[in-house]
């Protein structure tokens, strides 16, 4: 069996669970991977394989809907005739007569007994290679939705709020491979950290948005011993400006409301020389990924986790406790389109506004912690206008002694003290900050 044989059946069985179980692609992927032998770069194509044909889903089912003639009865048929379409519209350097052929082979080998199915497969696949590519009329409602594989609400809403040139522009960005971005911890000196990055070849670049962080030409930086010693963690560029938004003194008290799994919570707690972190989340096991982190990167004395509603802490802690509040509000995640394909098929309209009341619960039980000299923002991995600015604003509206307080974090100034980065600016993840002051 050759190994990108067996990488296409984990990729295959990996796809059929998302889709019939609605398991996560990264957490199925991972299991997958644990129960099977396949060396990294069979790993690397499995995970190509896999996020693609779930990107890139509406475009392929465009792609064989006219093309399947009979019902397709077994459930793995779909998802192989989905995963093979994405090999030959997307992956140039497989050869076609392998798709067909591997095609063939999962089909007997996960068929039922006497299945026919190889057949099916087959026919659709050379139909598809003789007829080639097809896309709605560029005037026709679904050409993006198509072109870009996004769900109607969500292209319809990114033209609302953006028109048709930036939402086809956005929609572009986000379907490109993610960067690989590290922040270099705090704690350690950049410039040895990239001497060491450049050795190991990983050609590093500071990132134009934060001179924290910079991109590598490729991935696999976990297994590094400069990841192993907590010297730099994996981190967006974009996510990592909600931190630096605080001005820091290092004795402070901090509050980390969301903090799992934690990326934020290392960041505060590197800019502490004497004060410590409370790191909260509703979720007691991610909290064990904060204490994990915290400890690779060697802050671990300065993070105290606590599971907790923080739409309940005014019971537990008292008025004016804390010195600076982060609340990294649980969110649609929308910002982070380009790493988790899934999110555009799992997401509503109305979840943004479910969200929105949870935001906003947090954001009121949590700004009375603040003392009158403190610092409290507010940030989401998303770009809805539910989840942003409507919550700046009805949070100001509820609490009339905070103001937006102007600021400037890595390289990007907000001097109305809200900042959003769509994904298409910098290549990052769609990022939304606001910062708060108690007024004078
Ligand atoms: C966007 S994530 C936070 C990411 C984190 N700050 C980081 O940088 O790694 C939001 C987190 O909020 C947690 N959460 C959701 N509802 C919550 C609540 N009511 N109180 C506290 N944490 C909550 C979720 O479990 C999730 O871990």
């Amino acid at each position: 069996m050759s190994t990108t044989k067996s990488a296409r059946a984990v990729a295959l069985a990996t796809l059929i669970r998302v889709w019939r179980d609605g398991s996560y692609s990264n957490i199925s992927l991972n299991n997958s991977f644990r129960s099977s032998d396949l060396s990294q770069t069979d790993r690397n194509f499995t995970t190509r394989l896999v996020y693609g044909t779930i990107q890139e889903k509406i475009y392929l089912e465009f792609q064989l809907q006219d093309l399947v003639k009979t019902k397709l009865k077994e459930d793995y048929l779909w998802p192989l005739l989905l995963m093979s379409a994405y090999q030959l519209l997307f992956m140039d350097k497989v050869p076609n007569r392998a798709v067909l052929n591997e095609a063939n082979i999962l089909a007997k080998q996960f068929g039922k007994p006497h299945s026919t199915g190889f057949k099916i497969v087959n026919g659709i696949l050379r139909a598809l290679l003789r007829r080639g590519r097809v896309l709605p009329q560029v005037t026709a409602p679904d050409y993006l939705v198509v072109k870009e594989s996004m769900p109607v609400w969500l292209v319809q809403y990114l033209v609302d709020h953006w028109g048709a040139e930036r939402a086809a522009s956005i929609l572009a960005s986000v379907n490109e491979p993610a960067k690989n971005t590290v922040r270099i911890s705090q704690l350690v000196s950049a410039t040895e950290v990239v001497t060491a990055l450049n050795d190991l070849g990983f050609a590093p670049c500071e990132s134009q948005m934060t001179a924290q962080e910079v991109v590598l030409d490729h991935g696999g930086i976990s297994d590094s011993e400069l990841f192993k010693e907590g010297k730099l963690t994996i981190q967006d560029e974009a996510a990592s400006l909600a931190v630096s938004a605080f001005n820091f003194t290092g004795d402070e008290e901090v509050l980390d409301a969301c903090s799992a799994p934690g990326g934020k919570t290392i960041q505060l707690a590197e800019q502490l020389s004497a004060g410590r972190v409370t790191a909260l989340d509703i979720h007691q096991n991610k909290l064990r990924l904060v204490q994990k982190s915290s400890q690779r990167m060697n802050v671990a004395s300065k993070v105290k986790t606590q599971k907790m509603d923080a739409r309940f802490a005014k019971e537990v802690f008292q008025p004016g406790q804390f010195d600076k509040i982060l609340v990294d509000a649980p969110c649609s995640g929308l910002g982070l389109l380009r790493r988790k394909p899934e999110i555009r098929y799992n997401k509503s309209l109305a979840d943004l506004t479910k969200l929105q009341k949870v935001q906003l619960a947090i954001l009121n039980q949590v700004s009375s912690l603040l003392n009158d000299k403190g610092e409290l923002v507010y940030s989401t991995c998303t770009f809805t206008v539910e989840e942003d600015e409507y919550v700046v604003q009805a949070f100001l509206s509820d609490n009339p002694q905070f103001k937006l307080q102007p600021f400037e974090t890595g390289k990007i100034a907000a001097p109305n003290g809200m900042v959003k980065i769509l994904p298409d600016e910098y290549g990052s993840d769609g990022f939304f900050i606001a910062k708060f002051v108690v007024r004078g």
